[in-house]
């Protein structure tokens, strides 16, 4: 891959280090898979957007990080379950990257044993920063089978991950131009429908009638059902909280970088995700994601 690098740092680099750090990824996912029978309960803390951490957040927060800072080219990790980013060697924008990740997405879905998945992106500025500083984004999906979807400049790429029964980790690249079908299928919006906005209620009802609800309370597994049949995923702007619920730098960002490598668009309501300024790291923002046609459909009703 050759990733530019608008920050000065060595563009010959983007693409090793980033290669780097979905390998790391990758050999850490059966790990995590492995570890999350005996972790669906809680912590007791609470993390930094003040909600309740799982043991499974935990437990795939320290396995990432170690796995993560130990890259060669990683100079910060940041995670939504730490309050300050990790210094990992290296100044970031000059060579050395950041890797923002979500080490658990969806980690309620613990209990009731649904899908979740871990996001990752690498962007090539000090965080926070805006999502055109991302030169590679992807998540692992723990479904009924492991996979990771990457996207960098070249495009967006699925594989499946399988642990051995060594513990061998190995990869098969199952889609090497992952695109956003023309005929969108599915849609799943977030939060409860009485704390919508009148507008975003009239766009739903709308899209009710012409795509199948698929919903299953982890953005991973919801925006993965979008990219493999067409669609819509929204975490909407409420009523009591406008900014939403998911986390730019760690949910919108990667996945708005993701769908739009792979032909589609994101917004917060009005603008791109990948032009939303961050005041700080841990900031939420409302996420519509998905096929163009209906992205522009919703922007228009919000208008
Ligand atoms: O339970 P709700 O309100 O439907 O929220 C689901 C959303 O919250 C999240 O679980 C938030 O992510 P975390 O689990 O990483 O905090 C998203 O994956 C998902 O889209
Ligand atoms: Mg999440
Ligand atoms: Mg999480």
């Amino acid at each position: 891959m050759t990733a530019p690098d608008a920050d000065g740092g060595d563009p010959a680099d983007a693409g090793s280090v980033v290669e780097a750090v979905f390998d790391a990824v990758a050999e850490t996912a059966p790990e995590i898979r492995a570890a999350l029978p005996g972790r669906r309960v809680k912590s007791g803390t609470e993390n930094a957007s003040g909600e309740s951490v799982m043991a499974g957040d935990l437990y795939a927060d320290e396995l990432l990080g170690d796995a993560i800072t130990a890259v060669d080219g990683v100079g910060s990790f940041v995670s939504e379950e730490r309050e300050a980013a990790v210094d990992a060697g290296g100044a970031v924008g000059e060579g050395a990257y950041a890797v923002a990740i979500d080490p658990l997405d969806g980690s309620s879905n613990l209990r009731s044993n649904n899908a979740m998945g871990t996001v990752v992106g690498v962007y090539d500025a000090p965080l926070p920063a805006t999502g055109r500083d991302l030169v590679a984004a992807g998540y692992v999906l723990y479904g009924p089978i492991t996979t990771m979807v990457v996207a960098d400049d070249d495009g967006v790429r699925e594989e499946v991950v399988e642990a051995g029964a060594d513990g061998s980790v190995s990869r098969s690249v199952v889609e090497d131009n992952l695109r956003l079908p023309d005929d969108p299928l599915v849609y799943g919006f977030g939060g409860r429908v009485p704390d919508w906005t009148d507008e975003f209620t009239a766009y739903a009802r709308e899209i009710e009638d012409e795509l199948k609800l698929r919903y299953g309370g982890a953005m991973v597994g919801d925006v993965n059902q979008v990219l493999t049949y067409g669609g819509i995923f929204a975490y909407p702007a409420l009523v009591d909280a406008p900014d939403g619920k998911l986390r730019l730098s760690f949910e919108a960002n990667p996945i708005a970088y993701i769908v739009e490598r792979a032909g589609g668009a994101a917004t917060d309501g009005e603008v791109d995700i990948l032009d939303v300024e961050p005041e700080g790291v841990h900031d939420r923002v409302p996420l519509y994601v998905g096929n163009e046609e209906l992205v522009e459909r919703l922007k228009a009703a919000l208008d």
